[in-house]
């Protein structure tokens, strides 16, 4: 068709206005991006700012009231029992109770920067207490820590991503809520990795958190800095949360006490949590402690009419102390290796001791293997990635990535998906679950999802059943397969997660209790081929990452049927009392 010359003038002169407004709408769009990485950075400084002048000034105030070492150990040297009834005959006041441990869990921090940072309202409620008449509650004047992820009126509730900087949140976590009604202290806030989806305790906007152990190493996660403020003194009792091992991983790496709850025993309205829409498998929250009768106590506390009346999804299930205190011997599956990865010599031991020392009490110790934990940990991974990482992308969009979460994220987010099945396929040659993990689809259709659920709850019927036929009360397992990691090389071994994840599909409750600490022979054991054939991938890299390991705590792990919390408790406790 012919145009007419001055037709294509025109029309060029249009097209470049419109590549005109184009390059403007990319321009401002490009600014609008460069501001928000420019605002997001400095919110990122502002906040690293307010927390290091909240530090100081809580330093200020401790040496102005002539806070020392000595003075702080006097209390923090307590049993959580002795520290209870010290508060309650009015022995100790709360404020002073609160001013020791504010000081040495700001010793821990200077080495482990496990604290995000100090509740400055603690001192006003420590001194209401003291000022209170009347009955006082069971936890009166005790300080506790929390994880980050829980709402404290006031404060920021982040994951460590700057998305969560715009505002403060409006009320408390209902877990707060019951502490406080309960006479206790919330005092510091404790770190989390970025995004809480691994199990380390780094992030861009604190920092990472290290050992109390060994500062080379991770305190685990994502309740890391729960286990290392506890593990190194600075608070006796704290709350976690956990969806595949961040209450348990932590206490073993630090060598102290948790409870994973079944889920919704206890109530974790008003914690974060980025995929709280993910129904297959949910999170629990639940205490960590220096001992088992601290997580004893918080149990007992917080299963309660306060509790059961701000969330009512709660069952109102009350601390059974019969079933706790119960002396009846039971019937207890053992296993060291669950046949996705065999754990170092130390995790190992620790199992046969705490066998040894329940056998001693009475119990029957029977050799158990889980069933299928390839299938299960697969499909655990599968529900809990079913998005992929998508939500937590968006919310990072113009964050730095940190490097405990590096790989996971590029993994799933920046890797082509052709690139990232022939990684999966590459990596099927040396560990077929970690390939299968890597290759895992998407979940994009409701009926893939509602399958998987149907999946899971076959498996965990068959567990049930076999676990009946074996006529089980209790399990006990390796805490995890290794001690502490080196920093931010967990996602390397991450395999070593089939031995907490297993109890997050399954929904049973789990706690992780201090049986011993790595020795020479341990090592020794570790560098025998023999011993510690390390055959896969994943248990070479474990050897690498597991030397120069002595000193470092080993738990084990008990597990009871959904809603026996106590039964777990139990056998808990007679491990604390009759190991090491
Ligand atoms: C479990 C087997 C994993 C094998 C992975 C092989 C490693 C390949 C490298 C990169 C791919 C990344 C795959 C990461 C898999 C781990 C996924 C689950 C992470 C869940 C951590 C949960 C921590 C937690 O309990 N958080 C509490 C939140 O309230």
């Amino acid at each position: 068709m012919h145009m007419p010359v001055h037709a294509f003038r025109d029309g060029a002169s249009v097209m470049k206005k419109h590549w005109k407004l184009v390059g403007l709408g990319v321009g401002v769009l490009l600014a609008a991006e460069i501001y928000k990485k420019y605002n997001r950075k400095r919110r990122i400084q502002q906040r690293k700012d307010e927390v290091k002048k909240s530090c100081a000034r809580l330093r200020q105030q401790l040496q102005n009231d002539g806070i020392n070492e000595a003075k702080s150990k006097v209390i923090t040297d307590l049993s959580i029992t002795q520290l209870q009834s010290k508060l309650q005959n009015g022995e100790l006041k709360a404020i002073d109770v609160l001013r020791a441990y504010q000081y040495k869990a700001l010793e821990v921090n200077d080495k482990t920067n496990c604290i995000v940072e100090p509740i400055k309202e603690a001192e006003v409620w420590a001194r209401e207490l003291d000022n209170q008449t009347g009955p006082k509650g069971p936890l009166h004047g005790i300080p506790i820590s929390i994880k980050e992820c829980y709402s404290i009126k006031g404060y920021f509730v982040t994951a460590g991503m700057s998305y969560f900087l715009d505002k403060v949140v409006d009320d408390d976590a209902v877990l707060v809520k019951v502490v406080k009604a309960a006479g206790g202290v919330p005092f510091v806030r404790t770190n989390i990795p970025q995004t809480m989806m691994t199990f380390e305790c780094s992030n861009p906007l604190y920092g990472n958190t290290t050992n109390p152990h060994d500062s080379t190493r991770s305190p685990g996660g994502s309740s890391g800095g729960e286990g290392a403020l506890i593990g190194g003194g600075g608070s006796i009792l704290g709350i976690g949360g956990d969806i595949g091992g961040s209450i348990r991983i932590p206490s073993h790496m630090c060598g102290i006490v948790g409870l994973k709850p079944t889920v919704q025993r206890l109530s974790l309205n008003g914690s974060l949590a980025l995929n709280s829409g993910q129904t297959h498998v949910k999170p629990s929250g639940g205490p960590m402690a220096n001992s088992v009768d601290g997580v004893v106590l918080a149990m007992k506390v917080l299963l309660d009419d306060t509790l059961f009346t701000l969330d009512p999804f709660v069952p109102p299930l009350k601390f059974n102390t019969k079933v706790y205190e119960s002396k009846k011997p039971l019937r207890i599956g053992y296993y060291t290796d669950d046949g996705i990865i065999t754990p170092v010599p130390a995790c190992v031991r620790a199992v046969h001791e705490a066998k040894q020392a329940l056998e001693k009490l009475g119990h029957t110790m029977v050799p158990f293997s889980p069933p299928d934990v390839h299938a299960a940990v697969a499909r655990y991974t599968r529900t809990v990635l079913a998005e992929r990482g998508d939500i937590a992308a968006g919310l990072l969009a113009g964050d730095e990535i940190d490097p405990s979460y590096k790989l996971m994220y590029h993994t799933y987010q920046t890797l082509p998906n052709i690139l990232r099945m022939f990684f999966g396929l590459l990596m099927k040659t040396q560990d077929r679950l970690a390939g299968e993990v890597v290759s895992q689809r998407r979940i994009w259709f409701m009926l893939d999802w509602w399958d998987l659920h149907d999946e899971i709850t076959a498996y965990k019927s068959k567990f049930i059943q076999h676990w009946r036929d074996m006529n089980l009360d209790a399990v006990i397992s390796p805490g995890l397969a290794c001690p502490a990691l080196p920093s931010f090389k967990s996602i390397r071994v991450s395999t070593v997660l089939s031995y907490t994840a297993l109890w997050n599909l399954l929904n049973f409750p789990a706690g992780s209790v201090p049986v011993s600490k790595v020795t020479e022979n341990d090592q020794k054991q570790l560098n025998d081929t023999e011993v510690y054939p390390a055959k896969k991938y994943f248990e070479r890299k474990l050897k690498e990452f597991c030397q120069d390991g002595v000193g470092l705590p080993v738990n084990v792990q008990c597990i009871a049927l959904p809603y026996q919390e106590e039964v777990v408790l139990r056998l808990m406790k007679e491990i604390e009392t009759n190991t090491k």
